[in-house]
């Protein structure tokens, strides 16, 4: 595959910025086999962001020929009060993780942060080096890397070592490329500031797109707080869509998604079709009774979009067509994904 070629699939929706693209046309020209990382706590259970989304943009660098892996940020999970903090449960969610990536994704590597720790001992000696680059205040405006705020929440001592930890996991694994959703721009911008002076190789940075909820928006003007506040996350069953969701759960959430005629801003439900049915269907058919138009076929989002904008398109018919590709999306994934009595117990006590 020609590197024009592989420009083009990093750059494919969800993918929202590359950081950047002259680096990353460099690193393809000189490296076969650029390595690239995302990584995720390990607490809730899996959504569409943070698997099927995710999980799309990581299929698109395989075929680009990057290797690929997944880092599931076992004690970043700890540090964070993700699961209890109980190390069972956490193994028992990182191993149910490292399933349903192995099977949405083949081909990828899946890295413990355990076992990063265990078998590099200068890891400890990098961090504190580091951390003697990071300001206080920095560390602090960072926390929203792990969905917290400084201003709100009170910080432990062990949560100011989780952005360092994050920064110093990307110069551990070597990483030519490091991925995650918008939400974790900032650990990667601090990391394009701080190892160029540590000598350390500097990543290229792919964020893609955040899913967002399907509730209303919250109205909030800072535009990283945005990304955290309104987003599809674990810890929010009712905005969710879960690949465990029955088909009956994905139609109620469906009904009830915020959903006005007419307005396309920060729609979720317009949303999930660009992200997650347009990336898998070339076309969407849009089944209605003849005295509401009839049937009709979008071959892409565009289209489909202007005529909800026009009032052409009713929210009732565009939430009952979305609700049936993502069923359609989902039904494969949760029959290979085992979800045990014991691990679903585990996960919904504690989140
Ligand atoms: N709604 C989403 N859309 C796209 N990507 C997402 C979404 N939620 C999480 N991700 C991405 O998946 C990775 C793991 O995120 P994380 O472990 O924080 O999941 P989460 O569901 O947001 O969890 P939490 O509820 O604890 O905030 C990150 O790179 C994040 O950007
Ligand atoms: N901060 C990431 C998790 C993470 C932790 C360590 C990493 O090296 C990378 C990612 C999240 O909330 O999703």
């Amino acid at each position: 595959m020609d590197v024009t070629e592989k420009i083009k699939l990093v750059k494919r929706e969800p993918t929202e910025e590359v950081v950047t693209e002259e680096e990353l046309l460099n690193l393809f020209n000189t490296n076969s086999q650029p390595k690239h990382y995302i990584g995720l706590e390990i607490s809730g259970f899996m959504h569409l962001g943070s698997l099927i989304l995710t999980g799309f943009k990581i299929n698109d660098f395989i075929k680009a020929g990057v290797k690929c892996t997944v880092f599931l940020a076992d004690w970043h999970t700890y540090l964070n009060n993700k699961l209890d903090g109980d190390w069972d449960k956490i193994r028992m969610v990182s191993k149910y993780y490292a399933d349903a990536f192995k099977m949405f994704c083949p081909g990828v590597e899946i890295v413990e942060g355990s076992q990063l720790y265990e078998s590099r001992r200068g890891y400890w000696l990098d961090l504190v080096k580091f951390s003697k680059n990071m300001s206080l205040e920095r560390t602090m405006r960072s926390m929203t890397i792990m969905g917290r705020s400084a201003e709100k929440d009170k910080i432990d001592l062990g949560q100011l070592f989780y952005p360092p930890m994050q920064a110093v996991d990307i110069h551990t694994m070597d990483l030519d490329i490091v991925h995650a959703g918008m939400d974790q721009r900032k650990i990667h911008m601090l990391v394009r500031e701080i190892f160029p002076k540590m000598k350390w190789k500097v990543p290229v940075a792919v964020h893609h797109h955040i899913l967002a909820g399907l509730g209303e928006p919250e109205p909030i003007s800072n535009s990283d707080s945005d990304f955290v506040s309104s987003k599809m996350s674990k810890s929010k069953s009712a905005s969710g869509i879960f690949v465990h969701d029955t088909d009956e759960e994905i139609n109620s959430k469906f009904k009830k998604a915020w959903c006005p005629e007419g307005i396309v801003d920060k729609n979720p439900v317009l949303e999930i079709s660009k992200h997650i049915i347009f990336h898998e269907f070339d076309e969407v058919i849009v089944e209605r009774p003849a005295k509401f138009g009839g049937n009709v076929t979008y071959t892409n989002y565009q289209d489909l979009e202007t005529d909800f904008a026009q009032k052409k398109l009713h929210p009732s018919d565009l939430k009952a067509t979305v609700s049936k590709y993502v069923t359609n999306i989902i039904k494969p994934i949760r029959e290979k994904i085992v979800l045990t009595e014991e691990l679903s117990e585990a996960i919904k006590k504690t989140t």
